[in-house]
Formats: structure tokens, C-alpha cells, sequence
């Protein structure tokens, strides 16, 4: 149960404590969050709101944190995590529940959740001992004009204190890709859960907490993002952005800093259907890529462009999977579970209704009670309809009917977004050559788009981000470079 056992001192009453300074407090703000259930529609937790002063605080403490910490061994700051990660897969029951509640997460994919998180961590601490363990050896006389005279050391160190902010859809997992590789390279983290799905990411820090990082290290301030996010994000103690979710990554980069920052943000991810595809497989992967956690992926399959031949056939495929998608409540594992909140569900109807009032056929009829909407594939969906650029963030899924690959393309490069895409056909060459053409961080030939496994490089284009993830890429791009020069006084060339 959340809030019990080795849980029971991160509540308050029925507030949820934030982290500061090692210990859990209640904020002197007095003020509370309500989370609602996505499913009842009623308030199921609360967290603190903290307050401005209380977000100094612990700048202030990440900030002294971090100085002792870049000082502790590699090994050491591996162990600790490999010490989070096992506590976190030990105590994976209570957490999924909180994404149950919070996000409305079907229980199977919440338990899921919480493990990856915890092999992501393990993987990190791995990484990060071995690319953090190596630096460069550069001698001058590779550059014109030189004589060997100068040898140059680099290693990569901390940048100081990261701030990361997660989005709803992976509290658990999207807060540990960002905390694990900003830990093992030295730096503090102040972490910024999305209200939905805060009370998942405490009871995941409290893992933290009692695998015994030092105290200041690691924080979690809970409020609003409307709120207390552009003080976290223009806080002058903060050296570097990780943040996933959608359009308010492109508000923040535009107010943060000259400071490194990492965006994962939206994505319309295109799926190209060539005629010798395999429509079998298609169909799969459109039903697991567009409508696994009903559509509230980044990576979701959010438009299929298929050719008109085998269109038909498709559409038919599909149809008949969509029927077997069963509707209703997270704890009973449906796959198809309420969005997670009723604006949310608001703004998927418009898309829906702008589709139906353009003349897309409905494939399904419409259908929603409270958050809940059922499968929705729209066949025939044109360029002037909303739901051909707009990410619905449901289970509501357009095809478009093409009569060329380029048609395809152009439709996939004509979006603001380029997180992924996928293309299915049985020529290889063909397969290259689209991928290649599709302006987007990554191309899945033959599956659905997917971030997982989690170490793969995770990168969108455009609008969709800056900079990639991925356990090595986000490790590296927490560090910053940093060279030491030992100047020979004569020219010097080792011998065997
Ligand atoms: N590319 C990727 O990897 C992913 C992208 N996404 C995208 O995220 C969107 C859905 O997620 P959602 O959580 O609704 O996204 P949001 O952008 O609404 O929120 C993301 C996070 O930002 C916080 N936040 C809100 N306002 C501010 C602010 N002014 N300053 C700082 N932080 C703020 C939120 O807190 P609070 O909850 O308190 O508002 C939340 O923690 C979709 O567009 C989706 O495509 C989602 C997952 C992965
Ligand atoms: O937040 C998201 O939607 C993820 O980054 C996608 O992850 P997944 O492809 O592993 O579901």
C-alpha cells in the first residue's frame, strides 16, 4: 500500500512529504496538490507545494552536495546505485500501485515500469564506471606547426546541479533515466515530478533515500508545474535541464540559461506501409504501437500512412484487433484505460469531432464516459483535418491513404515534429533509403517506434527535443570536458 510500511515516513497525515536535505518535510507553504484518479475522477493524494524559499533551500543544499560528491569514488557512486536499484525492484508493488492510481496505468505495465527502472539504474552505474573511467591522451605534434611539446589530459566531470522534470506517462522511469546518469557523473538532482504520478516518483526516492546517498544530494520538490516551474528552471544554481514532456520544453528552453539542456518532447510518430509489407505484422504493431497505455507514449504509432493497394486489407486487419482491445479500469489490466485527465479527454474529442465534421471514416463508433475513450482507428483521415499533425495522446489513431512512398515522406517531414517513425517492407533497400528520407531522431524498420531498450540512443528532431537520451548519451551529456595541458619545455617523442 502507498504511504505504508517502509513507506510510512514520506506521509503526513494524507499529504505526501517532499525531500530536502535528506529527510522528508511537510512545506511551510500549507498549501497541498490534489492528484485526481483518472478513473474515479476524485482526488486520490496530495503532495506538498512548495514553496519558492523552500526551492532555494535546496538549491543550496544540491549546490554543497555535489562539491563532496564529484569526490567520492566511481565505484563507490556505483555501488550506492546499484543499492537504489535493488530496493526499487524489492519494493516494485507499492510503487506501480501509485502509477495505478495516478495515471491509470494498466497494473502489468506499472509493475513493468518500476522494474526497467530499477535495470536502468543497474545499467547506468555499469556505464557510467567504465565511459566515466577513461579520459583522452593528446600529443601536439598532430597538429601542423608542432612539435610534441604539450601533452594534453582530458576527463569528463560533473556539471554541478541537475534539475529534472519528468513527464506523466513515465514518472518512475523517465525521473530515473535522468537521476541515474546525472548521479553517477558527479553531479547533485533536484527532481520535479509531474503532479500525476508524484506520489510514484516520492515512494522511487525513498529508495534512493534508503540506499544512503549523502543528505542534499538528491531532492524532490512537489507542486505545480505552472507554479514553481520557471523558478526551478531560471533558479541560478541550476546547471543543467533534463526535461521530458510536451510544448512547455520549448517555453522553458527559451527561458533557461546558458546551460546544457536535454528535451524530450512530443512526437506525431508516422508509420509508412509499403505494398510488399507484411500487413500481419503491421496490423501488430499498429495495435501495440498506437494504442499500448491507450495512446499516452511519446512513441505511440500516432499516424499510419499506408498505400492505397493494400490500404483495404490493412484497415481490415486492424479493425478486427481493435475489437479485442478490452476497455475499462487499470487494476484490471484492460488495455484500454482512462486518459489521464478530463482536459485531456476534452482535447481528444476535438480531434475527433474536427475529424468526423471533415468526413474521416469512423471505423468504430465514438465512444467516452468520463475519461475513458474507446479504440478509435479513423480511416481516410486528409492533410486538412487536425488529427493529421496534432498528437492526441489517446487511443484514437488516423490512417491516411497514399499513392507514393514520397507521399509518405512528405507527410512525415511536413510535421514540427521528428521523434520516431517506423516503415514496414520485406526490401531492405528500400527500407535504407526511407529512413534515411524521414526526418526524425529514429527510424524502426518492420516494429512500432519504442525508446526501449533503454541504453539505445533516444533523440527527436525539431520540435520533439534536443539532444538524445539513452543511458550513454544522457551520462556524457551531464558532463562537461575538461583539459590539463603539461608543457614540455623541450620537444620530447617516447621510444620502444
Ligand atoms: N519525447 C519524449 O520522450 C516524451 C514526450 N512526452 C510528451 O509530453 C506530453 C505529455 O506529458 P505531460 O506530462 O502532459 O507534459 P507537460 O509538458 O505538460 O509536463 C511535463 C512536466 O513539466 C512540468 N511543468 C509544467 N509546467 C512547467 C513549467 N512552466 N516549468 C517547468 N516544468 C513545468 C509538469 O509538471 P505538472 O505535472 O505539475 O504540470 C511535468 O512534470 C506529450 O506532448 C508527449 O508527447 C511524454 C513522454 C515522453
Ligand atoms: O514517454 C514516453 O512516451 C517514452 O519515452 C516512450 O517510451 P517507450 O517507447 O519505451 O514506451
Amino acid at each position: 500500500m502507498a504511504g505504508n510500511g517502509i513507506f510510512a515516513e514520506i506521509l503526513d497525515g494524507d499529504v505526501f512529504k517532499y525531500y530536502a536535505d535528506g529527510e522528508w518535510k511537510k512545506s511551510n507553504s500549507g498549501k497541498s496538490v490534489p492528484i485526481v484518479n483518472p478513473t474515479t475522477r476524485r482526488t486520490h493524494y496530495k503532495v506538498q507545494a512548495c514553496s519558492q524559499e523552500e526551492v532555494n533551500k535546496v538549491m543550496e543544499a544540491a549546490k554543497a552536495a555535489q562539491k563532496l560528491w564529484a569526490k567520492t569514488p566511481l565505484w563507490k557512486r556505483a555501488e550506492l546505485l546499484h543499492k537504489a536499484a535493488a530496493i526499487l525492484k524489492e519494493h516494485k508493488a507499492p510503487i506501480a500501485e501509485c502509477l495505478v492510481k495516478e495515471i491509470a496505468k494498466p497494473a502489468k505495465d506499472a509493475v513493468t515500469e518500476v522494474i526497467r527502472s530499477g535495470d536502468l539504474v543497474s545499467y547506468c552505474a555499469e556505464e557510467g564506471v567504465r565511459i566515466l573511467g577513461e579520459g583522452k591522451f593528446l600529443v601536439s605534434d598532430s597538429f601542423p606547426g608542432n612539435e610534441r611539446t604539450k601533452y594534453c589530459l582530458t576527463s569528463k566531470i560533473p556539471l554541478g546541479v541537475v534539475l529534472a522534470i519528468p513527464p506523466f506517462n513515465y514518472p518512475v522511469n523517465l525521473a530515473v533515466s535522468k537521476i541515474a546518469p546525472a548521479l553517477i557523473a558527479g553531479n547533485s538532482l533536484v527532481l520535479k515530478p509531474p503532479t500525476q504520478g508524484a506520489v510514484a516518483a516520492l515512494h522511487m526516492v525513498h529508495c534512493f533515500h534508503l540506499a544512503g546517498f549523502p543528505k542534499g544530494l538528491i531532492s524532490c520538490v512537489t507542486g505545480k508545474g505552472s507554479e514553481i516551474g520557471d523558478f526551478l528552471t531560471m533558479h541560478p544554481a541550476v546547471n543543467c535541464i533534463s526535461f521530458t514532456g510536451g510544448d512547455t520544453g520549448i517555453s522553458i528552453s527559451k527561458k533557461a540559461g546558458m546551460i546544457p539542456l536535454q528535451m524530450e518532447l512530443g512526437g506525431k510518430d508516422a508509420c509508412i506501409v509499403l505494398e510488399d509489407a507484411d500487413l500481419d505484422l503491421v496490423a501488430a504493431n499498429i495495435i501495440k504501437g498506437g494504442f499500448s497505455y491507450s495512446g499516452q507514449r511519446c512513441t505511440a504509432v500516432k499516424v499510419v500512412l499506408v498505400m492505397e493497394s493494400v490500404a483495404d486489407s490493412l484497415v481490415e486487419k486492424v479493425k478486427a484487433k481493435v475489437v479485442k482491445l478490452t476497455v475499462g479500469p487499470p487494476e484490471e489490466n484492460c488495455d484500454i484505460t482512462p486518459v489521464v485527465s478530463e482536459s485531456s479527454a476534452n482535447f481528444i474529442e476535438g480531434l475527433v469531432m474536427d475529424a468526423k465534421q471533415k468526413g474521416a471514416t469512423f471505423c468504430q463508433e465514438y465512444r467516452r464516459e468520463g475519461n475513458l475513450i474507446w479504440p478509435l482507428l479513423l480511416d481516410n483521415v486528409r492533410p486538412d483535418m487536425r488529427i493529421a499533425w496534432e498528437e492526441p495522446f489517446g487511443p484514437v489513431l488516423p490512417v491516411i491513404r497514399i499513392g507514393s512512398v514520397e507521399e509518405g515522406i512528405h507527410h512525415c517531414n511536413a510535421s514540427n515534429f521528428g521523434l520516431q517513425g517506423c516503415v514496414f517492407t520485406k526490401d531492405i533497400n528500400k527500407a535504407m533509403l526511407i529512413s534515411d528520407a524521414m526526418e526524425t531522431g529514429t527510424v524502426q524498420i518492420n516494429s512500432a517506434p519504442a525508446r526501449g531498450p533503454d541504453h539505445f540512443p533516444f533523440q527527436g528532431f525539431k520540435d520533439s527535443g534536443i539532444g538524445s537520451q539513452g543511458v550513454t548519451n544522457s551520462i556524457n551529456m551531464m558532463t562537461k570536458v575538461k583539459s590539463t595541458v603539461i608543457n614540455l619545455p623541450s620537444p620530447s617523442y617516447t621510444m620502444g
